[in-house]
């Protein structure tokens, strides 16, 4: 059966909404008037060279970062004004360049406790030793998830760096997050931390959106459907990622290819170069 006119079900809000953002550091204009649409289930790259403003954009994002100009809508909520921790309650997860475990608190203890911050009923998830036992539970669930299984006993600070990247997206997936935010999950990481990473991202449930930061090219071409190039603060160019990452200039911005090298003249920098440690 047709629907009558004007009855059509609503389209649902955009998980982000981000219009016109600009952050200024004194005479710097780290982010400067960047717009960012990101529905349900989006996977989305954030590229550029270093200090291009991708950072501070996702500090905008989550609000540890406040806006000279712009809106920032959640799921149609605006939260400009709003304080990280309340956009993390309205479903932002975050992961840090560096990874923001406890690192004497037990590697378990780090997920409950990551559990327990977004828990409807804190106190009461603490009260009984069966609710605490069901946070340690599902703690090692998240644990598993992301390979780390059998490391729960373990202190944070005995972990590798790349395990310890891992626990902190094992963290910020225990928020169950709607938009997830990366920033260079893949950095430091040996190859085989990369395979792990590109799996666990790769299972996330299909309805969160992820915003990801990544000198990584590889990782960026093998997660995200679409793409934005900044340089200097400002959007170069946007849109699917396979063809952002062919376009020249992007290539010419982010890769440091030279006008002859785009002629066809093999470069002195393959894609390794745009890690940022590489
Ligand atoms: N708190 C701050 N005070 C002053 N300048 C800042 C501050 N934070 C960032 N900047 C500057 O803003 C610009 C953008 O920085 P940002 O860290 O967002 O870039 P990025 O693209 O994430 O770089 P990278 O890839 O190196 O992490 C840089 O020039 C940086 O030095």
């Amino acid at each position: 059966m047709t629907e009558p006119p004007g009855t059509e079900p609503p389209v649902p809000a955009p998980v982000l909404n981000a219009t016109g953002l600009t952050r200024r550091y004194g005479s710097l204009t780290a982010v400067d008037d960047v717009s960012l649409r990101l529905t349900a289930g989006a996977r989305h790259a954030l590229i550029g060279p270093n200090g291009a403003g991708k950072t501070t954009l996702l500090g905008l994002v989550a609000g540890t970062e406040r806006p000279d100009r712009g809106r920032i809508e959640l799921n149609g909520t605006d939260v400009t004004r709003k304080r990280p921790a309340r956009r993390s309650a309205l479903g932002i997860g975050r992961s840090f360049q560096q990874p923001h475990a406890v690192d004497g608190a037990t590697v378990l203890d780090n997920v409950v406790l990551a559990l327990w911050r977004h828990h409807p009923q804190r106190s009461a998830a603490w009260r009984r030793p069966v609710r605490r036992r069901r946070l340690a539970d599902a703690a090692r669930a998240h644990l598993d998830a992301v390979g780390l299984a059998g490391t729960d006993r373990l202190p944070a600070g005995a972990l590798s760096h790349g395990q310890r990247r891992l626990l902190d997206l094992a963290c910020a997936l225990a928020a169950q997050p709607r938009l997830l935010l990366l920033d260079e999950p893949a950095a430091g990481l040996t190859d085989e931390d990369i395979g792990r990473l590109l799996d666990v991202l790769g299972a996330l449930p299909p309805d969160v959106a992820v915003l990801l930061v990544e000198h990584h090219t590889e990782v960026v071409a093998r997660l995200t459907g679409t793409a934005t190039v900044l340089a200097s603060g400002r959007e170069v160019v946007a849109g699917p990622t396979a063809e952002v990452l062919r376009h020249p200039e992007v290539r010419r911005v982010y890769l440091g290819t030279s006008p002859s090298e785009e002629d066809g003249e093999p470069g002195t920098r393959d894609d390794d170069a745009v890690r940022k440690d590489g």
